[in-house]
């Protein structure tokens, strides 16, 4: 499947240019483009006998991790990693990012807070020139369960659009997130909206949110692949290596 080709490209390129005998403790992302990366880290692994500690940002990652047979930590032994490899929804000309269409942006923004570099694999669709381009699903932001109707109401107050509950496919109310908490999805209005700090900053000030799926300028390189399987790496000329 061609999607399948700009994935798996995308992350089979990162890894071989990101891991190697100085990379000791990684962050491993969540969603599909991570599962060719772990299994391409795994074999990296096992052919350099490198010494690799994995940190996952969800259980999906947990599982990842210990399927490909690689070291399993977590961020209480570990706070300072070298680098974090991840997947995301859309990321824009300036590295600005959105994150969590599966859900889990909260461990995967600690994860990248933690690692000195965080670098994306994505298809190239991904890119795009201002968030809300082509990830129209809205801005994934976990709220406590108690909190769902005020925060709710308070970010469409203060920021306008609509904010969305995530309901399961398969069970039926709010989708409950690795911390047992509600995703509401905030969609936007793109076009009036750019100043991404000041609209996460917006965000986490309103009570009851826990974290937002925007990552404002922090990633450091994304690995875009296409569906002939090339792959173009986008630098920031903001976050040095
Ligand atoms: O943020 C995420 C999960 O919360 C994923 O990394 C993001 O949704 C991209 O997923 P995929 O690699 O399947 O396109």
């Amino acid at each position: 499947m061609p999607t399948n080709l700009a994935k798996e490209s995308a992350a089979c390129a990162a890894v071989n240019e990101q891991i190697h005998n100085n990379v000791r403790i990684i962050g491993i992302g969540s969603g599909s483009t991570i599962i060719p990366a772990v299994k391409r880290i795994a074999e990296i692994v096992q052919k350099d006998n490198l010494d690799l500690i994995c940190v996952p940002t969800s259980l999906q990652a947990r599982e990842l991790i210990l399927s490909n047979g690689l070291k399993l930590s977590s961020l209480v032994e570990h706070q300072e990693l070298d680098l974090a490899i991840d997947g995301a929804d859309e990321i824009d000309e300036q590295f600005n990012c959105i994150k969590g269409g599966g859900g889990c942006q909260t461990q995967e923004k600690l994860v990248a807070f933690c690692s000195k570099k965080f670098i994306v694999v994505a298809d190239e669709k991904k890119w795009s020139k201002r968030l809300g381009n082509t990830w129209t699903k809205g801005i994934p932001i976990e709220v406590i369960p108690i909190a769902y109707k005020i925060t709710k109401k308070e970010i469409e107050k203060q920021l306008g659009g609509e904010v969305i509950v995530r309901e399961g496919t398969e069970k039926l109310g709010p989708v409950l997130t690795d911390q047992g908490n509600f995703i509401l999805d905030w969609k936007f209005d793109a076009s009036k909206t750019s100043n991404w700090s000041d609209v996460n900053q917006t965000l986490k000030m309103i009570p009851g949110v826990v974290e937002t799926g925007l990552f404002v300028n922090m990633i450091y390189k994304a690995y875009l692949g296409n569906s002939e399987g090339k792959v173009e790496v986008k630098t920031n000329p903001a976050i040095s290596s």
